[in-house]
């Protein structure tokens, strides 16, 4: 197929007028607000923060051949490792698609070079691309470098060096250029914000990148906070002290907010889906491992220098923003009381400063603005005996948030990969019931790999309908194929009408392969569909979790606002 020649479809048309139109209302709104110059300076926006206020919907025609690959992409391409039935049938497309990025046009770069936005959104198709190319090849044992084509390494490279930030898939990407408002007339709000590309196809992963730009969001104020901080006249004064303790216990609630909405992940984001559909096509070159073969960009030089891990919260700027103004020091490279603990020292020390590499260039350029800037807050408040008790909450609301943090980590990283791709109690209850019919007559037993793959498969082709709402509860029914309801364990049914299931726990419609947010309850069964499940979930509910994931109702989904 021919990208390029191929007459525009009415949604791509729409979708490129709208880019346009976000664009005229953003430089109309602008005009219209002074700038602080110190953070514009960096690109960091008004209301937005890292956030561009608008990023680029789709790039000029002569890119379309990316543009029409990446729409594609989804429809076309799976895990190349999923076997299920329904992945090896997609096989063929898949490598179909690969060939046509292999053999497609290296397309020249240098009409696009001077703008910012537009290198932006090139660096977000082509990062999206090259994942999808890599993760979708099915693979080898041949032990070899996995090689990304010139049609993709080239331009993807050239542009991250314009922009500063690693040639491969970024928090930049998933996050911070993926978002777009839903009403472009209206302030980017959580409740006001999509993500342009997800590779699972899931909302658990546009939950997850939600996550993140909500802190984003949340963390406007805090650059706020430190511009004016830096603009103080002095900070010698009882107003400019006093100023700046309100300050640090505002910058304290705030990152109080932000575990809040760190943790909320856990209401849009199944720690299993996570784990297994959304993660694997985040890895990025070093995901095997230091002796792993790796990836070469062809026709790049010295490929292998070059940034290659793949996205991480740790590449956030407005984390880093929090850090380097209250000096925290990563590098255990000062002399602190109290001393490092035995765990911190052995932690990875140069981490932070290697995810710098993986963010925007004028991001970083805003960072080290902000380490050489002559005023220390960490100095003040060692002088200064009204600040030093709001300094230490700050500091200590920061560590409450990578504590908070790595629980949520350990969950869907550590946790999940504990547990089977595709974990059944179903399977479990299958094998007694042979073991009992062995026991008594001749056996017609399935091996337990054998009843794993078609039940993997039968649980790919459980649908999920779209939600829909009344003033209460939003909806949704899940359909099991009927395959599946046949190898669903006899106790799930109706005692008194075993042609039909009962209303199942949680636990119970997680078990035959169900995958949901929190919060949804099986209501009711519908007697003549018995493979239909029916579902609800309070409108509200994902506003309620607390830190710990109970249903609280202090959760504010415009948290990105003021
Ligand atoms: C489901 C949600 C999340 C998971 C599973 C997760 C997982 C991880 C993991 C595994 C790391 C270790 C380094 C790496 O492999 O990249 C990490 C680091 C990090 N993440 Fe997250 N993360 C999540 C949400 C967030 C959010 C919402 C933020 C805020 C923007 C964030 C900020 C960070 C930071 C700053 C680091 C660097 C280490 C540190 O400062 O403690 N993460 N994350």
């Amino acid at each position: 197929m021919d990208y390029i020649h191929n007459v525009l479809t009415p949604p791509q048309l729409l979708r490129i007028g709208t880019s346009c139109l976000n664009d005229i209302l953003h430089r109309l709104r602008s005009n219209s607000i002074e700038s602080p110059k110190a953070n514009a300076e960096f690109d960091i926006d008004r209301e937005n923060g890292f956030l561009p206020a608008y990023p680029l919907q789709r790039l000029p025609l002569a890119f379309e051949f990316w543009e029409r690959a990446l729409d594609e992409a989804s429809d076309v391409l799976g895990l190349g490792d999923d076997i299920s039935e329904e992945a090896l049938e997609r096989r063929a497309g898949g490598e179909a698609w690969r060939q046509r990025i292999r053999e497609g046009p290296l397309i020249p770069t240098h009409t696009i070079e001077s703008d910012n936005r537009v290198l932006q959104r090139a660096h977000h198709v082509l990062a999206f691309l090259t994942h999808y190319y890599v993760h979708s090849t099915p693979p080898t044992e041949d032990g070899a470098p996995f090689v990304i084509p010139k049609t993709l390494a080239i331009p993807f490279t050239r542009i991250s060096k314009l922009l500063g930030i690693a040639p491969i898939l970024t928090y930049a990407d998933t996050v911070l250029w993926n978002a777009y408002p839903i009403n472009p007339g209206l302030p980017m709000t959580l409740d006001n914000m999509r993500f342009q590309h997800v590779f699972s196809g899931t909302d658990d992963e546009e939950e997850f990148y939600r996550t993140s730009a909500s802190v984003e969001l949340r963390g406007v104020e805090l650059l706020q906070i430190i511009e004016e901080f830096h603009n103080l006249p002095n900070v010698t004064d009882n107003t400019a002290i006093w100023k700046i303790a309100r300050d640090l216990q505002r910058v304290t609630s705030l990152i109080g907010e932000l575990s809040d909405i760190t943790q909320s992940v856990r209401a849009g984001c199944d720690p299993h889906v996570f784990h297994w559909r959304i993660r694997p096509w985040f890895n990025g070159s070093d995901a095997g491992g230091p002796s792993s073969p790796g990836w070469i960009y062809d026709g790049v030089d010295s490929s292998d220098r070059l940034d290659l891990s793949g996205p991480s919260g740790g590449q956030s700027t407005t984390v880093h923003t929090l850090d380097i103004w209250l000096d925290i020091d990563h590098k255990l490279s000062q002399k602190r009381h109290p001393a490092p603990s035995d765990e911190n020292k052995r932690a990875d020390h140069g981490f932070m400063e290697r995810m710098r590499r993986y963010m925007p260039g004028q991001h970083r350029s805003y960072l080290e603005y902000l380490q050489n800037a002559p005023r220390s807050l960490r100095e003040l408040a060692r002088q200064s005996p009204a600040l030093r008790e709001p300094y230490n909450a700050a500091v200590m609301a920061l560590k409450k948030f990578r504590d908070y943090h790595i629980r949520i980590a350990c969950l869907y990283i550590v946790t999940m990969s504990k547990t089977a791709r595709y974990s059944c109690p179903v399977i479990a209850s299958i094998m007694k019931e042979q073991q009992k019919a062995s026991a008594t007559g001749p056996s017609t037993q399935m091996s337990k790999s054998d009843l794993l793959k078609r039940w993997e498969e039968y649980v790919d082709k459980i649908h999920y309908s779209e939600r829909y709402c009344d003033d209460h509860f939003e909806y949704r029914h899940v359909i099991l194929p009927k395959p599946l309801l046949k190898l669903v364990p006899k106790h799930y049914f109706n005692p008194d009408d075993q042609s039909t299931l009962r209303l199942l726990t949680e636990k119970e419609w997680r078990s035959i392969g169900i995958t949901q947010s929190l919060g949804w309850v099986h209501y009711e069964v519908h007697t003549p569909e018995p493979h239909v499940l029916l579902f609800r979930r309070e409108l509200n509910f994902q506003q309620q979790l607390a830190p710990d994931g109970r249903p609280t109702g202090q959760l504010n989904r415009n948290a990105g606002r003021k």
